[in-house]
């Protein structure tokens, strides 16, 4: 039997939820990827790839993209970073506020997380407009480190997000 590819894999595995959260959204739910064994495996394996040895620091976005960024960080000896939703981190934060498809929010780094020049691969589970990734990258060069590349399972290319990271280095698995 022919391997599956990680995009077949993906589009096997994922559900797609029309009108979540609201209506026009066509939501891509990947909890179904991440609860199968060899799916979680392959994708935590697949993001990290062309990435080895050019990081320090995975950095995951909340809430979805802690579960890649802190597998991926246990699976190649690499510390993870939390960048948190607005009102989360204890000490002297960094914000950046964005849209989303659906509504906004805002995105907070603890400045002392990242000593200056670490390399930093962000790491997150769709990107849609971009939002999200570009007020991230923003923070962590705000905070001195350097984003070598952005990993996601899913890319939305309707979106348009690629467009809102301009020279960045993006690995997608899948794109819809
Ligand atoms: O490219 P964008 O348009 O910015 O959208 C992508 C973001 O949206 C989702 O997170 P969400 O903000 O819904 O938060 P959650 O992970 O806490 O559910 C997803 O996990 C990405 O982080
Ligand atoms: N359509 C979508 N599905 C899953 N996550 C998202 N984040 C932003 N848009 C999304």
């Amino acid at each position: 039997m022919e391997t599956e590819s990680i995009s077949q894999l993906i589009d096997r595995l994922a559900a797609v939820v029309p009108d979540y959260p609201e209506p026009g959204v066509s939501f891509k739910d990947l909890t179904p990827v991440f609860a199968d064994p060899v799916g979680f495996r392959r994708i935590v394996d697949s993001i990290v790839d062309p990435f080895r040895g050019t990081f320090d620091l995975i950095a995951g976005l909340e809430a979805r993209g802690f579960i890649l960024a802190s597998a991926a960080a246990y699976a190649t000896g690499t510390g993870m970073l939390t960048i948190r939703k607005k009102g989360k981190l204890p000490r002297e934060i960094l914000a950046e506020s964005y849209q989303l498809e659906y509504g906004e929010a805002t995105l907070e780094v603890q400045r002392d997380d990242i000593p200056s020049g670490t390399r930093v691969l962000v790491l997150d589970d769709v990107l849609a407009t971009g939002g999200t990734l570009n007020a991230s990258t923003k923070l962590i060069e705000r905070a001195g480190g350097v984003v070598v590349g952005i990993g996601v399972v899913m890319e939305l290319e309707d979106l348009g997000g690629r467009g809102r990271l301009p020279g960045r280095h993006i690995h997608s698995l899948s794109a819809v």
